[in-house]
């Protein structure tokens, strides 16, 4: 399968008053196209930080990024956050059709795609609703939607399910893996969670405590389509579990002793 995104030697540094504070170094790594991979690390080891600059949202201080551009009238990347990803004055409708309307898609494709997505989200009876009137999970549904809709290149996404309680978080990772199955996306998803990376990921990219840069590349090699019982009752999904745990103690440690020093 041929590379999507190819990440050169990429390192990140923030100036803070005299002091230079680097986020991420000299990340080195490719994802192919459609593939899902989940980035795990020590908190404030440059997660979003690279997410960021991915997404064009800052600039890189040293190496390059490069994300392979198959259809010229698509938008490179589409971010999903862990909150605030909806527009307040919206309705459910609008929010999911706004990246669509930006571009001046013609009205019809506007609608169908903005359909098409809001029934696999489950929200076509919400689409005259506002924001305010939605459930955190439902919202979440929404700025899956607009991202899906807006059939980026690529799809970054930052802890989406960080703010969902379990029932919600389940519900949500399995609809995100139809829609995923469905629409080849090449995902890049930063996670917290063990088992949503098992359950979710192609490969997972480990980092060490910041600066960043990735220790261990670990291809999640459990049979799809995957459920989260599935995934439990699998004795490889377990062995991975102690794996990236083990690892992750380590970083989580480091990044301690870095801290007191
Ligand atoms: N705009 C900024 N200016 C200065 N320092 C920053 C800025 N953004 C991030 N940092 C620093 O860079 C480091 C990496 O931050 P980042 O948010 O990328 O980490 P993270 O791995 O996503 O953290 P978490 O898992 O807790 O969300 C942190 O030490 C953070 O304080």
């Amino acid at each position: 399968m041929k590379e999507k995104i190819v990440i050169e030697a990429l390192t990140k540094a923030f100036y803070q008053k005299e002091k230079i504070h680097t986020a991420v170094e000299d990340i080195t790594v490719s994802i192919r196209d459609g593939e899902f991979v989940c980035l795990v690390g020590p908190s404030g080891c440059g997660k979003t930080t690279l997410l960021r600059i991915i997404a064009g949202l800052i600039k890189e201080s040293s190496g390059s990024y490069n994300i392979q551009r198959e259809k010229k009238e698509s938008p490179l990347q589409s971010m999903v956050f862990q909150e605030q990803g909806v527009i307040p004055w919206l309705t459910v409708r609008e929010n999911v059709a706004f990246g669509l309307k930006m571009r001046g898609l013609d009205k019809r494709i506007v609608k169908e795609r903005t359909d098409r997505f809001l029934e696999k989200v489950g929200l076509t009876a919400y689409a005259r609703q506002y924001p305010k009137e939605l459930s955190g999970g439902m919202k979440q549904r929404v700025s899956i939607a607009r991202a899906f809709a807006n059939d980026p290149e690529i799809l970054l996404m930052d802890e989406p399910f960080g703010a969902l309680d379990e029932q919600n978080k389940f519900i949500l990772q399995e609809e995100l893996l139809h829609i995923w199955a469905e629409t080849k996306k090449t995902v890049l998803f930063i996670t917290h969670s063990i088992d949503e990376a098992l359950l979710l990921a192609d490969r997972v990219l480990l980092m060490s405590a910041g600066p960043g840069s990735i220790v261990r590349d670990i291809t999640v090699d459990i049979e799809r389509p995957r459920t989260m019982e599935k995934v439990r009752a699998d004795p490889r999904a377990a062995e991975l579990f102690v794996e990236i745990w083990n690892h992750l103690q380590e970083e989580v440690q480091k990044g301690r002793k870095g801290n007191s020093s």
